[in-house]
């Protein structure tokens, strides 16, 4: 693993307690920091599992899931948490936000537990309000829009301030499961656009999860699971 991996795995195999067969078999793969990366396959061929891996949410094996140096397995619970907290913005299909909070406070909440998101803002100016309010600007949402209820925005908004959150507070790697399939195919390249020109301005690495083929042409690399994944039985 060189010092600018951001993601490796090595002789990974998982298999969900109680399936007949494993799902994911994958020999090796290696994403460096700063890159790019669409992840495609099929429904039901192991994705989401395969983020829930990287994310440290469940748990492989020693020595098969390294993220950012650190082996996933050798960590604690704990460590595992704070990791994730500190290092991994995570952009869900369904967005996740808190409905009754303002998008600035559902951003904020990103860097909660996160003391390492905490101190790189405090690098920058202004006070955390204030940089989650610039983030979602650049991400497109005006102040006035910023200040509302999550649920009172629409769904192209709330999609931004989900990515906002994802990336407030310069975490290293973002992780994006389907995070355009509720989108029309405007805001879907639009989208695409903003979230690379933010994780471009801090070298953030994208891990960019999808079943539609027609995004690969945004990406630097594009990797099909179904021909890096060995495990036979795949619910395809
Ligand atoms: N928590 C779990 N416990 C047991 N089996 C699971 C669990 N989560 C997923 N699976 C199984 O693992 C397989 C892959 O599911 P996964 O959600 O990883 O696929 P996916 O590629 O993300 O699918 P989709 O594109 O439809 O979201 C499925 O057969 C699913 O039933």
């Amino acid at each position: 693993m060189t010092q600018g991996t951001c993601i490796e795995l090595r002789q990974l195999a998982f298999q969900w307690p109680g399936a007949s067969t494993p799902l994911l078999q994958i020999p090796h793969l290696q994403i460096e920091r700063g890159e790019r990366v669409l992840l495609r396959g099929a429904s039901g061929s192991g994705k989401s599992t395969l983020l829930s891996l990287i994310a440290g949410v469940h748990q492989a094996k020693p020595n098969q899931v390294q993220v950012l140096g650190q082996d996933l397995a050798k960590l604690s619970q704990r460590q595992r948490d704070r990791l994730r907290a500190n290092e991994i913005g995570y952009i869900f299909q369904q967005f996740n936000l808190l409905p009754y909070l303002s998008a600035v406070q559902n951003v904020m909440l990103a860097a909660k537990f996160a003391p390492a998101r905490v101190q790189r803002l405090a690098k920058a100016t202004g006070t955390p309000r204030e940089l989650a309010l610039q983030l979602l600007q650049q991400l497109g949402l005006s102040e006035q829009d910023s200040l509302r209820p999550a649920h009172q925005l629409s769904v192209g908004q709330q999609q931004r301030v989900a990515a906002a959150r994802a990336l407030f507070g310069h975490p290293a790697l973002i992780i994006a499961d389907e995070p355009t399939s509720a989108l029309d195919s405007d805001h879907r390249d639009n989208f695409i656009e903003v979230l690379f020109d933010a994780c471009q301005a801090h070298g953030t690495t994208l891990l960019f999860v999808t079943h539609d083929g027609s995004l690969a042409h945004h990406f630097e690399r594009a990797i099909e699971l179904g021909e890096i994944n060995q495990a036979t039985g795949v619910q395809q």
